[in-house]
């Protein structure tokens, strides 16, 4: 069976597996997923494919037409990708199965018949926004009078400055897509802080059948993402929802607020707590916030690869 997404046919077969990821070839996503393949080699027999935005990929694998999809979570620079927290949040009945985080590195990248013009000639730099957003001094420094254009991933940016060598464009993104799409590269880590890290996840409905293989001293660690919507008319009931996993000692890695989409000032609490599902501590929790009127949804407990040379974010609680 075929089925279009995005102008992208899919190929539906129920023999092998499929990984949707944010495309074309070339992205941080893509990385990401080499990264993963690496830690469970079972991935790695996959089928990927690359499609155009986040909100397909996770669509995909909703339908069913990938057993799994790879998305950008979250960055150290610029936080939560929201297009990812929205969707899994909104749109799709998807659970995390797997984390990796990834050093990222931003080179600014040109057509090879701009390879000795100044970078102050550049009228438009196109990139994803979270690759705008962690290049702004660089781009306030050496393109001031540059235009930005958004473009769905960093890979697409390099794609389009490959096939518009009349433009004084400049892309920004990963040195191999720069390779990839036979681009100059002008400068290297161009991000405006060290220690850039991105948090990418696999999402769906199985969970992976393999147990990761660490390598370069890569550690693992557990993780458990969890949605609560909070009981109307409670006054202290945040309160009260965090101390269900302080008294239990649980370490809270990250809290935020999504809007409901319902109405203004509602929101939903994005919890990841530092630990796996286990026999007692987290579904204690989770019946105590329930016994509170609140709503829990699990958004899934999962192992996260962390880089060795990564000094990540400290936890904060
Ligand atoms: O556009 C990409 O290459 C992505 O994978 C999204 C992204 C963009 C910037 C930093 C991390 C991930």
């Amino acid at each position: 069976m075929k089925r279009k997404n995005s102008g992208v046919e899919i190929e539906v077969s129920e023999t092998e597996k499929k990984v949707a990821y944010l495309g074309p070839p070339g992205t941080f996503t893509e990385e990401a997923l080499r990264g993963m393949c690496q830690a469970y080699p079972n991935l790695a027999q996959a089928t990927f494919i690359p499609l155009p935005t986040i909100a397909d990929c996770l669509l995909a694998c909703g339908r069913k037409e990938t057993d799994y999809a790879m998305v950008p979570m979250e960055n150290s620079i610029e936080g939560s990708v929201n297009m990812t927290m929205d969707w899994l949040i909104h749109h799709v009945e998807l659970l995390i199965q797997g984390e990796i985080a990834l050093l990222i590195s931003h080179h600014a990248l040109v057509h090879p018949v701009r390879k000795d013009s100044p970078l102050s000639e550049v009228e438009t730099v196109l990139s994803h926004p979270q690759a705008i957003a962690q290049c702004h001094q660089f781009i306030r420094r050496h393109c001031p009078g540059a235009k930005i254009k958004y473009t769905k991933s960093t890979a697409e940016a390099a794609e389009y400055v490959a096939g518009h060598p009349e433009e004084p464009l400049l892309a920004i993104g990963p040195g191999t897509a720069g390779q990839r799409y036979g681009l100059y590269d002008k400068a290297a880590h161009i991000e405006d802080y060290p220690n850039n890290y991105t948090r990418f996840v696999l999402v769906g409905h199985e969970p992976l059948s393999d147990k990761p293989v660490l390598t370069n001293g890569q550690q693992l660690e557990y993780k458990t993402t969890i949605q609560v919507t909070l009981k109307e008319d409670f006054p202290g009931a945040l309160h009260q929802v965090l101390s269900a996993f302080a008294w239990r000692r649980l370490n809270l890695t990250r809290i935020e607020s999504r809007p409901t989409k319902k109405k203004l000032g509602s929101y939903f609490f994005i919890i990841d707590i530092g630990l796996g599902m286990d026999e007692a501590l987290i579904p204690g929790a989770i019946a105590e916030i329930e016994a509170l009127g609140c709503h829990v949804r699990l958004l899934g407990s999962y192992p996260c690869i962390i880089p060795a040379y990564a000094a990540m974010p400290s936890k904060t609680s």
